[in-house]
């Protein structure tokens, strides 16, 4: 072989590095962004659509086929459909046999159904090999490419292989795939885009609960009692002074809810015996949103800094008011007072 010809060879693209073709079923917000990913990746795309017409809205470079014709294009569906809408995998049992099945879809409520889609997946296609995966990342901050705060990729399923080629295509996405297990963890990770939010629920709650307490505590110990006992209006405490005691309390209130359950959970162990026992319920949910009581401590305790940054400058203004005051009273003539 001369020199060239070798050249020639080392500037031919490599084949061992030619990405396999992925299809998507499914051409709406989820599938076209995942579908534009992919394509961004050097992923040959194929959507499976009910209509073949090519939007302007489909990825450059993207095919639109009917599910059978795309089907046979690819080893990898992703089927970016919702749950119910599942029954027409049905006649197409037969081409997806073998082939690794996706499953990327989340339900409105936690445990919404007896099994989990993904499972559900896989009893529709028996032959097919169904990876859970790709739930947890938005069809917004696939196409924004935001994904800072959610890079990791949940998977799970019951064939290794099938598991690991999905892993690959989420690594080559620029995303971290984290094996999850079998096919029976879909539930939970099925549940994990649900939960996002309740784990704030109860810190707010409890917060917005106790903040209402220690308010009403101070506005009758400072403000109601000394007017109706000592007919003293001290309503100006309302805005800075009342809130400004309040927020500490809070803070430390809160943090002392971080540590707590921490020793109630040693005490139970200790008293058991063993730590390989599962905690009761309303320990295992309190433990869980320590983070989030945490963040509204911090949130408490920033509060409190800024009110006393605050005070010292009222009390300047109404130090320079007053001797403003003073100095225009002391400068008057003698007479003025006098007469
Ligand atoms: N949107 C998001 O941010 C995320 C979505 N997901 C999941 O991805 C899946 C798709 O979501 P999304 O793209 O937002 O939903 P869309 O409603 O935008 O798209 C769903 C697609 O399903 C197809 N479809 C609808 N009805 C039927 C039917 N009867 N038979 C066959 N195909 C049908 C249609 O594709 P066509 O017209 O091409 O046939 C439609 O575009 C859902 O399961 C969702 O839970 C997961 C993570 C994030
Ligand atoms: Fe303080």
């Amino acid at each position: 072989m001369n020199k060239n010809s070798s050249n020639i060879m080392a500037l031919a693209p490599s084949t061992s590095n030619r990405r396999e073709t992925v299809c998507i079923f499914g051409t709406g917000d989820f599938g076209r962004a995942l579908g534009h990913k992919m394509i961004q990746s050097g992923y040959p795309v194929v959507f499976g659509s009910r209509s073949t017409q090519i939007s302007s809205l489909i990825p450059k470079g993207a095919e639109v086929l009917s599910h059978a014709e795309a089907a046979q294009k690819a080893a990898v569906i992703i089927i970016a459909i919702q749950r119910q809408n599942y029954n027409f995998l049905t006649p197409l049992t037969e081409i997806l046999h073998g082939k690794v099945l996706v499953d990327v879809s989340n339900n409105l409520k936690i445990n919404e159904y007896p099994e989990s889609n993904a499972e559900y997946l896989a009893q529709l296609v028996p032959g097919a090999k169904v990876v859970k995966a790709f739930n947890t990342v938005s069809a917004w901050a696939l196409q924004s490419g935001t994904l800072d705060a959610s890079r990791q990729v949940f998977v799970c399923g019951d064939d290794t292989e099938a598991k690991q080629i999905v892993m690959n295509i989420v690594r080559a996405l620029g995303l971290t795939p984290l094996d999850q297990g079998s096919l029976l963890a879909a539930q939970e990770i099925e549940n994990y885009p649900l939960q996002l939010f309740p784990m704030w629920k109860f810190p707010i709650l409890l917060s917005f609960g106790l903040a209402a307490f220690f308010f009403f505590y101070c506005l009758i110990r400072n403000v109601i009692y000394p007017y109706v006992y000592e007919n003293k209006d001290f309503s100006f405490f309302i805005a800075i002074s009342i809130p400004n005691r309040i927020c500490p309390i809070l803070a430390l209130t809160l943090l002392a809810l971080v540590y707590l359950p921490g020793v109630l959970a040693a005490i139970i162990q200790l008293y058991r015996g063993t730590k390989y026992c599962r905690f009761p319920d309303w320990l295992d949910k309190w433990m869980l949103c320590r983070k989030q009581l945490g963040l509204v401590a911090l949130a408490f305790a920033s509060l409190h800094v800024l009110y006393t940054l605050v005070i010292p400058i009222r009390s300047f203004v109404k130090w320079r008011m007053s001797s403003q005051i003073i100095s225009q009273v002391s400068s008057l003539p003698y007479v003025f007072f006098f007469s």
